[in-house]
């Protein structure tokens, strides 16, 4: 089927799922380990990072600043050089590009354009702006706090001590701390305001700096510290994409059946290790061995009460195995996810209902209550991961038919195949 396909009939599974799954890299680590590597004084590599359009979108961006980002077999070599423009990003609809991008421009020689996908332009990047300028960046953004706009680099920023709202995407802060120890005096970041989202993908900013050998200091809640020092990124081997494993792991909950995803890591930053607490939950068996992690269905599906503020990238899943639950759910606590790719809480709704389902808006969140689904049109909005939740109600709904299940390749290109192999 092309990939311009229009509708694509989930598979249903007939018998439960039994499979064992290797997943591509993680989005969020393979981003953070290209910036880093561009940061650094000396070259490195990125071993098993993610292609896919974000991550191929952020090794243009670093190329177009100057920056050597190349293929070696299946990993990324990276060439670092002062980033200078004048350049252009197409940030697409990546919130890493679109965040992690920007203070390394304001330390480019040059003009620096930044602009993306039309959903691009309504996602938060405000608070960010208004850090830098504080910090001592030029921007035009035409007064909009938003793309598409410039940063007119002048080769350093002075940096120092800066406070802003990070409620609206913890990227803001991953942002300044990822470049921060280039700046002249380091930065201190001071979060005022609602919680901040996705502590996890902090957790994981702070460690890849300090693997690094940058020193953070992040003892002090809301508070962030990084030294003005050189960044020396050494080689990194990027996790598989957990997030990305959700909707197989799921796939397995929903068939009372078995998958196991290969190289699951004994520690990880990532937002997925939180599967294992929010599936068990919901009715899964998970046992971790030499093969990976396997999720064992039991034929018992539970709807679930949680706040998901923290791991709100799950919220797509969690829902769609909500949707196929036998009890209630109630998913609060990710009021930021109006703004993600599309607004996931009325998108999620929507789609459920649209099935037969009885879903109901939260300000900040989704109440699902048990119905029988039908088959129907689920839209993805262009959200890879509506698409993938699509997917998982497929597999115990006839006729569900996803739209554009293309998106996927946001993050994980290859969804199609992988899952015709989980579900054959
Ligand atoms: O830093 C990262 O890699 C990410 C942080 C989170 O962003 P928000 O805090 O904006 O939700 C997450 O949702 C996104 O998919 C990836
Ligand atoms: C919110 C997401 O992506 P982004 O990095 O574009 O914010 C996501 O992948 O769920």
């Amino acid at each position: 089927m092309p990939e311009s396909a229009p509708h694509w009939p989930a598979p249903t599974a007939r018998t439960p799922v039994d499979a064992t799954v290797t997943l591509p890299g993680s989005k969020s680590m393979t981003n953070r380990a290209l910036m880093l590597a561009a940061l650094s004084e000396t070259p490195s590599a990125v071993r098993r990072p993610l292609r896919s359009r974000d991550t191929d979108l952020m090794a243009a961006a670093l190329r177009s600043l100057g920056i050597g980002v190349a293929e070696s077999g299946a990993d990324w070599k990276v060439a670092p050089a002062h980033p200078r423009g004048p350049a252009r990003v197409d940030v697409g609809n990546a919130g890493t590009v679109m965040r992690f991008l920007p203070p390394l421009a304001a330390l480019a020689d040059g003009d620096v354009a930044f602009d993306g996908d039309p959903r691009a332009r309504e996602r938060p990047v405000g608070p960010l702006l208004e850090a830098l300028r504080t910090l001592g960046a030029d921007i035009d953004d035409g007064g909009r706090g938003a793309l598409p706009l410039t940063i007119r680099g002048s080769g350093a920023l002075a940096g120092g001590a800066v406070r802003l709202d990070a409620s609206g995407s913890s990227q803001f802060v991953s942002a300044l701390l990822l470049s921060g120890a280039r700046f002249d005096a380091g930065v201190e970041i001071r979060h005022e305001g609602p919680p901040v989202p996705s502590q996890p993908h902090l957790d994981m900013t702070v460690e890849m700096l300090r693997a690094a050998g940058v020193s953070v200091d992040a003892s002090t809640p809301d508070t962030w510290r990084v030294a003005p020092s050189p960044v020396k990124a050494g080689e990194v081997v990027v996790e598989p994409d957990l997030s990305n494993a959700a909707p197989f792991l799921a796939a397995a909950l929903v068939t009372g059946g078995r998958v196991t995803v290969v190289g699951w890591p004994e520690h990880t930053a990532q937002p997925g290790g939180a599967l294992r607490r929010l599936f068990a939950d919901m009715g899964g068996e998970f046992t971790a061995g030499d093969d990976g992690l396997t999720l064992h269905g039991t034929g018992e599906v539970r709807g679930i009460t949680a706040d998901l503020r923290e791991v709100g990238e799950l919220t797509p899943t969690v829902a769609a195995v909500a949707a196929l639950a036998e009890t209630p759910s109630r998913l609060t606590g990710i009021a930021h996810l109006r703004r993600h790719e599309t607004d996931r809480i009325a998108a999620l709704v929507r789609e459920i209902n649209a099935l037969g389902g009885d879903a109901e808006e939260l300000p900040d969140g989704l109440v699902i209550r048990p119905r029988p689904l039908h088959g129907g049109v689920f839209h993805s909005y262009d959200d890879h991961r509506m698409a993938t939740s699509g997917a998982v109600i497929g597999l115990a709904v006839d006729g569900v038919e996803v739209e554009n299940i293309a998106t996927t390749a946001k993050t994980l290109p290859g969804f199609r195949d992988l899952w015709a192999e989980v579900t054959r």
